[in-house]
């Protein structure tokens, strides 16, 4: 669809790019697919994604750094504030960013306001280039999708508009080449193998929150924060030799009828949410781990400072 600059004129390009855009355009399932691996959390509810997380493409020709932003959204509370703040520090520290709307959905007022913001943040910034992204184009007729190119088009001032589908690869490589062709000339920034700098215990505390997320309707995506505690290794290792780990973390919500929706009757979620998320865990370290859930209640978490500043935030 798009007139795909070459990647490459010969040299090797390195860089950072982030994806912007409202809940659920599917930034997160993007970044997976053009990482190759999941290192991103994604789930059919919005705002999962609360921490910078990095997947990194290696190409013969390049090496681009993805940054999966929290989705823009308009502040709510305090939390969502700090939400924008860390959204628009990662936007000044990119090449370039990738505003991701649904091909699906009609382009509207979510939609607008970041545009509006990506309209301030360039008057700002060096004229970072902003690539839009049609995600999701499976969803929809070649009609519909190019009647919401038209639409995204007119919404604002892109170096590219780039249809893609996350789910059945149509596009992927188009994306990854036009997000290459942005990026400066200069040697890779991480060594191949290396598919996240994030923290182990980030990419733990993310894998509970998904497991603790999964299938509740409720508001909990705003009121569930969770911290790993410790995670200490055994002397012994298992009987085949696995290592073998002691993982302890907390699940903090902000009212007793939430904490009573993540422990269910008798216990009987928590001790699914435990097995999901032990099995992701293990895949991750490599090591057998003994999962120790805890479930606190921590009132108004989202508008206290000082909390936030315990959880993290
Ligand atoms: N059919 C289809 N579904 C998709 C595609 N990409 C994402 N989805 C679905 O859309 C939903 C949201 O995707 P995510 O990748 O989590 O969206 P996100 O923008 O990262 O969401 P937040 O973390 O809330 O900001 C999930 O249920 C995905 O499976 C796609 O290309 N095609």
């Amino acid at each position: 669809m798009t007139e795909t600059t070459p990647a490459t004129d010969g040299e090797f390009r390195a860089g950072f790019a982030c994806f912007v855009g409202r809940p659920n355009a599917g930034k997160s399932t993007l970044t997976n697919a053009l990482v190759g691996q999941k290192v991103a959390i994604t789930s059919g509810r919005p705002q999962t994604t609360r921490h910078t997380i990095r997947g990194i493409v290696h190409r013969d020709d390049a090496q681009l750094v993805l940054v999966d932003t929290p989705g823009l959204h308009r502040p709510r509370t305090l939390l969502g504030e700090r939400l924008n703040d860390l959204v628009k520090g990662t936007l000044t520290e990119v090449d370039v960013v990738g505003f991701c709307l649904p091909a699906d959905q009609k382009v509207g007022p979510g939609d607008r306001f970041i545009a509006d913001q990506l309209a301030e943040l360039a008057r700002d910034r060096r004229g970072t280039p902003v690539v839009a992204i049609v995600t999701k184009a499976d969803l929809v007729s070649r009609q519909r999708l190019a009647e919401q190119l038209l639409a995204v088009q007119a919404l604002g001032d892109w170096a590219d508009i780039v249809p893609v589908s996350a789910v059945d690869g149509y596009q992927v490589e188009v994306v990854a080449d036009v997000l290459v062709s942005h990026l400066p000339v200069g040697s890779a920034l991480y060594l191949e193998g290396e598919l996240t700098d994030e923290p182990e215990e980030v990419m733990v505390a993310e894998l509970v929150r998904e497991a603790a997320l999964e299938g509740v309707r409720d508001e909990l995506p705003h009121s569930l924060a969770v911290v790993v505690e410790e995670i200490v290794p055994r002397d012994q290792p298992a009987a085949d030799g696995t290592p073998m780990l002691d993982v302890r973390v907390n699940l903090y919500v902000e009212r007793d009828s939430q904490k009573a929706i993540v422990i269910g009757r008798g216990g009987a979620r928590l001790r699914d949410v435990g097995s999901e998320a032990r099995r992701g865990i293990e895949a991750l370290l490599g090591a057998r781990v003994y999962l120790d859930l805890h479930v606190k209640v921590a009132k108004d978490w989202q508008r206290d400072p000082k909390q936030l500043g315990k959880l993290g935030f």
